[in-house]
């Protein structure tokens, strides 16, 4: 193994192809590359050993932390006893069934099973193809659209891609896909018509739903997906009455509604689930991120027994379901799954997003919310952002082409914290693992202060 930054870097440049990265600017090294090594709490270092606290927990998904002792011994002790087996034609382990039951025990009511996949996209291609046998079992060939909001996150695989609202995970890939159509973004600070209140606003959107399926025939609709508070399109709590409203239009033309919770579940708003936290009752929640802590791949989808009962009438007609991928329930994966919700429990840390979670926002708020170049900070639990604007009495935002976001975020980062900036919009977002202390989080504040200074300062 070579540990020479200076080779590592050249094989960085020209043989690996990274995710989400402009390619030109990597591959000529015109952007800078990090080589990550190690992790202790909030903090990481790279391999010169510079020291960051991750403020964006990875891609929010370090919800313990980095360095769990109890995590590492359960994958060690799962690859030595079984590295693998598969789950097909009623195969399990100790740790997938205990973390099934575990997960149905921790779920909003209704819940009765758990289907486990590797990537929050792969549980999301899960359920559309769930929806759809749904509702061939039903009889209702046609119900088979799925609505989905712009400015959602959902994936970016072929289906789940489309699902998607953000433009950079559309363009030149053909995207979105039918039979995908896309709503009202539920984003009250970027509504059109700023004399709405919360409310007004939010039967705007379920107003604007409304309108689609019944364009569209409510006979063709299957089912709306959405995450419980907005996270890649912009870190955006839904207006008040929200999903209310938006459930009664879903209940009213019999469309199936999924919470993607893949950002929102085991914790992160100070709930177990968003769902919960926002009176959601879905029939279908996808899971990911936070089910391991990222410590090893893995996703599921929730279903509801009302759900279920269909799905095994399908069976009962259809024979074997005839999905599935070589690692669902991977054995190391789910022995990690079950370490990780134990210890969520033993560190108490969905009662430290919710109060840590508010502690920091509430000092963000004040150390940038007077800011002129501020036109909000808002999250819940432990979920923050800061959107810039040009003028803030007007609203005018920056064009694009300025990159103010990634401005703030590179000057944040020179300065020791992690935080993102968020793909559409000059939004800042911070989603630090749940086990972030007050002193910490006053470390985030005062350093994004002072990024924010300096970046307006040489505007
Ligand atoms: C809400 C939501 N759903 C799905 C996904 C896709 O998960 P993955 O990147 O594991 O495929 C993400 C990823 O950020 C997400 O935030």
């Amino acid at each position: 193994m070579l540990n020479q930054s200076n080779e590592l870097n050249a094989w960085d440049r020209d043989h690996f192809f990274h995710p989400s990265t402009h390619m030109g600017t990597h591959a000529r090294g015109e952007s800078p590359t990090r080589i990550m090594a190690g992790g202790e709490g909030v903090t990481v270092w790279d391999n010169n050993g510079r020291k960051s606290i991750d403020a964006f927990a990875g891609l929010y998904c370090v919800n313990v932390g980095y360095g769990r002792q109890k995590i590492a011994d359960a994958i060690a002790t799962q690859a030595k006893n079984l590295a693998y087996y598969h789950a097909y034609v009623g195969h399990g382990t100790e740790a997938s069934i205990t973390l099934a039951k575990m997960i149905i025990d921790r779920a909003p009511k209704g819940m009765s099973r758990v289907y486990f996949g590797l990537s929050g996209s792969d549980a999301n291609e899960t359920n559309i193809k769930l929806i759809w046998y749904y509702n061939n079992v039903l009889g209702r060939p046609e119900k088979k659209k799925i609505i989905s909001r712009w400015r959602g996150y959902h994936g970016s695989g072929v289906m789940t891609g489309s699902l998607t609202g953000l433009d950079l995970f559309h363009n030149a890939f053909d995207l979105p896909r039918a039979p995908v159509l896309h709503t009202e973004a539920p984003y009250y600070f970027r509504r059109t018509d700023r004399s709405m209140s919360e409310e007004q606003f939010s039967q705007h959107c379920a107003d604007k739903l409304e309108e689609m399926i019944l364009a569209e025939g409510p006979e063709t609709i299957a089912a709306f997906i959405g995450e419980p508070i907005l996270g890649t399109g912009g870190i955006v709590p839904p207006p008040a009455g929200y999903w209310e409203k938006i459930q009664a239009v879903l209940k009213k033309y019999d469309v199936l509604l999924v919470a993607d919770e893949v950002v929102t579940g085991f914790g992160r708003l100070g709930t177990m689930f968003g769902s919960d936290h926002y009176g959601i009752k879905p029939d279908l929640i996808t899971i990911a991120k936070g089910l391991t802590s990222a410590y090893a791949p893995l996703s599921g989808v929730i279903v509801a027994d009302r759900v279920w009962q269909v799905l095994v009438q399908g069976s009962d007609k259809l024979g074997s379901l005839g999905h599935g991928w070589t690692y669902s329930a991977h054995p190391i994966c789910v022995a990690a799954g079950v370490a990780n919700l134990e210890l969520i429990d033993e560190m108490d840390l969905v009662t430290n997003a919710g109060e840590t979670g508010a502690y920091f926002r509430a000092e963000l708020a004040k150390a940038v919310g007077g800011h002129k170049n501020v036109g909000e900070v808002r999250g819940d639990g432990m979920l923050a952002a800061v959107e810039f604007v040009a003028d803030k009495d007007d609203r005018v935002f920056f064009d694009a082409s300025q990159k103010i976001g990634p401005q703030v975020a590179t000057a944040l980062a020179a300065s020791g914290v992690i935080g993102r900036a968020m793909p559409q919009g000059d939004i800042l977002g911070f989603a630090p693992p749940l086990c972030l202390t007050r002193e910490q989080a006053d470390i985030v504040v005062s350093k994004t202060a002072d990024a924010v200074k300096s970046v307006f300062a040489n505007l």
